[in-house]
């Protein structure tokens, strides 16, 4: 089983989702720069990582999303490919319309760089697999456009339909419901703007974040 991770200009937890990959798999992942037009043959997730893409000029996201690989990131999505977003990658995935809503400026207007709590809200999806639905986990958060923002109807939706992947266990960046994660509507597709991969050995303060990666890459026969 292959993964990839995209690199776009501006992108800096790259390496640290790559090693979280190499760790779940035994194989380090592609990086896949931003200007190629193809996903590596036989790629079976693709992480879009965190960051500041394009210097979060414009939007956070907005630029990147543009990016020529985003056409064959789109495409593989609607044909199944598990694609994780986090943090940035979480903005860019909104910006190329795979998730619906988008990250807004924090409620206070600060960076917030901290370690957060979170609850597991759907332990069904390919990515929570590895937890228990109504889990505590604590990952650490590192941005200043994390506020998800969505009109009332979609957030329904997102409820409904058991979307929402992970909740702040308390407010942190003013985000609608406290939503810290989503996955789309087909479930193969998840944002977050906590950093999972931060949070995979000890020596982080925790492993938190190992089994999202131990239990996606299972699903797909890693
Ligand atoms: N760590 C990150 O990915 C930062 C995300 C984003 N550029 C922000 O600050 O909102």
């Amino acid at each position: 089983m292959k993964t990839a991770v995209i690199v776009f200009p501006g992108s800096n937890c790259d390496r640290d989702i790559a090693v979280a990959l190499e760790q779940a798999t035994g194989t380090a992942p592609h990086m896949v720069w931003h200007r190629d037009t193809e996903l590596p043959a036989g790629i079976g997730v693709v992480a879009v990582p965190g960051g500041f893409s394009y210097g979060d000029y414009l939007r956070s996201g907005a630029l990147a999303a543009r990016s020529p690989i985003m056409t064959a990131v789109r495409e593989q999505a609607a044909r199944g490919l598990k694609v994780l977003g986090v943090c940035n990658g979480f903005q860019v995935l909104t910006e190329a319309g795979l998730l619906p809503g988008a990250l807004m400026r924090n409620a206070g207007l600060n960076f917030v760089c901290r370690d957060v709590a979170l609850t597991v809200e759907n332990a069904g999806t390919v990515f929570t697999r590895g937890y228990q639905s109504g889990e505590q986990v604590r990952f650490p958060v590192a941005h200043h456009d994390g506020n998800y923002v969505a009109d009332p109807e979609t957030l329904d939706q997102l409820e409904g339909e058991g979307r929402v992947a992970f909740r702040y266990a308390e407010p942190v960046n003013g985000s609608a419901r406290n939503i810290a994660g989503i996955v789309s509507a087909d479930g193969n597709v998840l944002g977050m703007m906590p950093h999972p991969e931060r949070r995979i050995e000890p020596a982080h303060g925790g492993d938190d974040g190992k089994r999202m990666f131990a239990g996606l890459l299972e699903t797909v026969g890693a």
